[in-house]
């Protein structure tokens, strides 16, 4: 029987917004009642279906790396951060903060660059549209970003849909504009719950959709696309795609 072939996702974001709850329900379509504090990362495998019920249906392992968000750990993170083939960007949506810090994690990832990593972790402004090139446009070569990972799949997700609800009632918050300006698809939902991720739901395909463009970038794209045309491609969508400083808008509660 011929070997799996597998991608590497990146599961990022806070300390606490669901990283680990997201993971195991993702993988184990079940949620888990007492997650522990992640030290370092945690590697959970699923079983995928590329391009599920059409000629071109194959099996994939979907690794997904469920990487401790805690700051202590900043600095030894980036053992984890080699081969990715696509980024989960997880936040609470109960927590503001955890919504600006996105940023900061693609970074984490993204830049070679130490200067560029300080900037982001310093707190200044981030411009999303500066790292929408790894889903579809921007310019990342001055943050010292690899071209070779220029396309590479986001996906956000918003935890703890719950609660939020209740928040949503007090009217403090409003929809997140993040991944619509980095180019993402984004999920709302509730870890907790089995239905969450249901067949057929609208955040189950969705995430269906994302390990499919995943594997699609890793295993076929560099046959459609030679390097030279994805980088052109990049330079011309850079060309005509606005530069306007996009502020979270999340929460308006301040
Ligand atoms: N109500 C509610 N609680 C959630 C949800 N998702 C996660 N939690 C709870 O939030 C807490 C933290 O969840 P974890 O999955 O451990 O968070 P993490 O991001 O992996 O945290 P680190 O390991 O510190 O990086 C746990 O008590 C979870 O049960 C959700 O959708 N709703």
């Amino acid at each position: 029987m011929a070997a799996i072939d597998k991608v590497k996702v990146l599961v990022l974001g806070d300390s606490g917004v669901g990283k680990t709850s997201l993971t195991h329900l993702i993988t184990q379509n079940e949620p888990i009642s007492n997650p522990s504090w992640t030290v370092g990362c945690t590697v959970e495998v699923k079983l995928h279906e590329y391009k599920e019920g059409t000629p071109q249906q194959k099996t994939y392992f979907i690794e997904l790396w469920d990487v401790g968000g805690s700051s202590n750990h900043r600095n030894s993170r980036c053992v984890f951060h080699n081969s990715v083939h696509g980024v989960i960007l997880v936040h609470d949506l109960c927590n503001k903060k955890s919504h600006q810090n996105l940023p900061k994690w693609l970074a984490e990832v993204y830049s070679k660059d130490a200067n560029a990593k300080n900037r982001y972790s310093d707190g200044d402004e981030f411009d999303p549209e500066q790292f929408a090139g790894s889903s579809q446009c921007g310019d990342f070569m001055s943050f010292g970003f690899n071209l070779d990972e220029f396309k590479t799949p986001i996906l956000v997700i918003g935890t703890k849909l719950d609660l939020a609800e209740q928040v949503r009632s007090n009217n403090s918050y409003r929809s997140s504009s993040f991944a619509e300006d980095c180019g993402a698809d984004e999920i709302t939902l509730d870890c907790r719950q089995k239905s969450s991720l249901a067949a057929g739901t609208s955040s189950s395909v969705k995430i269906s959709r994302f390990f499919d463009k995943v594997i699609e970038m890793r295993y076929y794209s560099r046959e459609i696309l030679s390097p030279l045309a994805v980088n052109s491609a990049s330079a011309d969508k850079r060309r005509t795609f606005p530069t306007t400083t996009v502020s979270p808008k999340f929460y308006h509660n301040d």
